[in-house]
């Protein structure tokens, strides 16, 4: 894992060297979107330059509530693609790694999504998510009740969409979508779906979006489909919608 990390570091300052960057891509704030950093007022812009994105603690109410849950998150972009994604799921000691075209791994053993075609034999991931707008709630209740009736086996929710990406990456369920996250949830998540085989879209079918604040993964495009049928998308602020203006 730290020959990884340190590949990529490399790889960073190869970039920018070549790109005639006197920038030190391990401390200059533009090459970080932290979960914190952006709380603290840094920027929360993705850029074409190498990006760490990380979430410190992804399942702050599960850590908060000892429900036991919490994972550590890295993403690392170019060009805003993510190259590599890290999640450790800290009580699980699972250490989910996964490199662009290079598979996804956990504990160093390598990861495949569920080969479930069929819907109603799937369990699907998600959250409720803080937002407690009416009308937020609404659609919320609405996906989950299309779903619940498709039928499903089972909708889950670990409390931390890192390690709900994990177990897309793993088999263990088969999607998991949600709105309302952010970047950082799902930066490092997301490219062990992929590298394991699965998809990662949008709620509505289209692309996925990294800063939209919306994410649909899933084992297989015919499952991921289904699902896109019976969600009730709605669009929260995006992670790099400029602040509102102060009167
Ligand atoms: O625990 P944090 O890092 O705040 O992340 C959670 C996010 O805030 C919630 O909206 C989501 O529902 C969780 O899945 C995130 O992991
Ligand atoms: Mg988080
Ligand atoms: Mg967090």
């Amino acid at each position: 894992m730290a020959d990884i990390l340190q590949n990529v570091m490399d790889h960073a300052v190869a970039v920018a060297r070549k790109a005639g960057e006197v920038r030190h891509p391990y401390k200059d704030p533009r090459w970080f979107i932290g979960e914190e950093s952006v709380a603290a007022g840094e920027p929360s812009i993705l850029t074409d330059d190498p990006t760490w994105i990380i979430d410190p603690i992804d399942g702050t109410t599960n850590f908060v509530h000892a429900f036991p849950f919490v994972a550590i998150s890295i993403g690392f972009t170019i060009n805003k693609r993510v190259e590599v994604g890290v999640v450790y799921s800290c009580l699980e000691d699972k250490m989910f790694t996964a490199r662009r075209g290079g598979g996804a791994f956990c504990n160093g053993e390598p990861l495949q999504v569920s080969d479930q075609t069929d819907v109603h034999r799937s369990i699907i991931a998600t959250e409720f998510g803080s937002n407690r707008d009416p009308e937020v709630v609404d659609k919320i209740f609405s996906s989950l009740r299309n779903i619940l009736s498709l039928p499903v086996h089972g909708v889950r929710g670990a409390g931390t969409a890192a390690v709900n990406l994990s177990l897309v990456a793993s088999g263990c369920v088969e999607a998991y979508y949600e709105m309302g996250m952010h970047v950082w949830d799902i930066a490092a998540g997301s490219l062990l779906v992929l590298e394991a085989g699965g998809i990662v879209m949008d709620v509505d079918g289209g692309d996925a979006d990294l800063m939209s604040r919306r994410i649909l993964a899933a084992n297989n495009r015919s499952v991921a489909l289904r699902l896109v049928e019976q969600i009730a998308p709605y669009r929260p602020d995006r992670d790099d919608a400029p602040p509102a203006a102060c009167d």
